[in-house]
């Protein structure tokens, strides 16, 4: 079993959310590969559920890894890119499945004493996984007692490990605003309604409501990634569409925020005499730790030879793994990955030893479980 090759190998085929085919067939081959009479799996959409018999279980115990990829043209300097354009594995996606089935390597040559549940989670990046995933039948089936998973963390040194008690990540919610007014030819403005000067207005006034209407000791972002609108530049755009993500530390500031953006669109519909519609997409609740769990990981990372324990910051990053954590005690933590990019960068470029690291640790802290 090469980590490094599965990685690499992995790397090569992200997929969006939903549509992690050809990785989900390459990771039932190595399972395929590596069964042992102990071990049983289920597929769920493109993930998988699999489970590993324990000697002599009294709890089940589960690892989730994601298994998506980002819609970003890679900029690496690597000679094994991805395969397919316009994708990439850009939030380390590809070193938790290969963490993941490093461990499942394992665990099929040493069976473990308590039962270990492997969750292969799809579309972590959006519309989300992880919430349909608990009312999956292998999942009410294995129900795990205590979940655990991991993040890389690229602004860590390889060998961190990085998690605290309570809150880790963020709640989230995306935001797509669709503003619809009247085209018309660019040299006669009133007899149009210029959606594009709309959207440039509403992006603008958006930027004020965490300066404006959120306390500031409870954190929030509102970020627009992407604007659409028009067709020509000497058209007036009949049409533009804001696509963007909310973060918030507390439920109460992210029903703040989309009632601050759904007045301010409203807003925007007399100003510009225009029509708009609001989706807010996928939204995920906050990550958090359970604060036993996360005491009992703190005190065994520090024992640990293999790893430094550093107790981390809350972070605004958003991880549906959240919805498992809300259902069931566990925890989820930073591995360090020390790499100049951050996620989400076409540059991202891990360090691969981390995986090794991460393997080592957590097949001793699942068997301390
Ligand atoms: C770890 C990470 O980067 N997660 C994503 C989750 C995205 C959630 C959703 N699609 C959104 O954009 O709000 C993140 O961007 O934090």
């Amino acid at each position: 079993m090469n980590m490094t090759t599965i990685r690499r190998e992995l790397h090569q085929i992200p997929e969006p959310g939903f549509k992690e085919w050809k990785t989900q067939q390459y990771l039932l081959d190595k399972i395929a590969l590596w069964k042992a009479d102990y071990m049983e799996w289920k597929t769920w959409h493109t993930g998988i559920f699999l489970f590993i018999h324990g000697s002599a279980p009294v709890k089940n115990v589960a690892y989730r890894t994601d298994m998506d990829g980002l819609p970003i043209e890679e900029n690496t300097t690597y000679s094994f890119p991805s395969l397919h354009p316009g994708m990439m594995h850009a939030c380390g996606h590809d070193l938790h499945m290969s963490i993941a089935l490093g461990l499942v390597h394992t665990f099929s040559q040493e069976q473990p004493k308590e039962n270990l549940l492997f969750i292969f989670q799809p579309a972590e990046e959006g519309p989300g996984g992880a919430e349909p995933m608990l009312d999956a039948a292998p999942f009410l089936e294995w129900k795990p007692d205590e979940i655990y998973a991991l993040h890389v963390a690229p602004e860590r040194k390889v060998g961190e490990v990085a998690s605290k008690p309570g809150l880790l990540f963020a709640n989230t919610s995306e935001l797509f605003i669709d503003l619809k007014g009247t085209g018309g030819h660019a040299a006669r403005p009133h007899l149009a309604n210029d959606m594009v000067v709309a959207a440039s207005h509403l992006v603008t006034q958006i930027q004020s409501v965490v300066a404006r209407n959120v306390d500031p000791l409870d954190a929030a972002v509102v970020t627009i990634g992407k604007i659409t609108g028009g067709t020509k530049q000497n058209i007036i755009a009949e049409a533009s569409r804001l696509e963007g993500t909310i973060r918030t530390l507390s439920e109460e500031s992210m029903q703040k925020v989309k009632t601050r953006i759904r007045q301010l669109t409203a807003g925007i519909e007399t100003a510009f005499d225009c029509e708009a519609e609001i989706d807010w997409g996928a939204n995920y609740c906050q990550v958090y730790n359970n604060h036993e769990i996360a005491a009992s990981f703190r005190e065994f990372a520090q024992q640990h030879g293999g790893v430094t324990y550093v107790e981390s910051g809350e972070a605004m990053t958003g991880e549906d793994f959240g919805y498992f954590l809300r259902e069931v005690p566990g925890l989820m933590f930073w591995l360090g990955v020390d790499t100049p990019y951050g996620l989400h960068d076409s540059r991202l470029e891990p360090k691969e030893e981390a995986m090794n690291t991460a393997v080592e640790f957590m097949t001793d802290f699942l068997k301390s479980r």
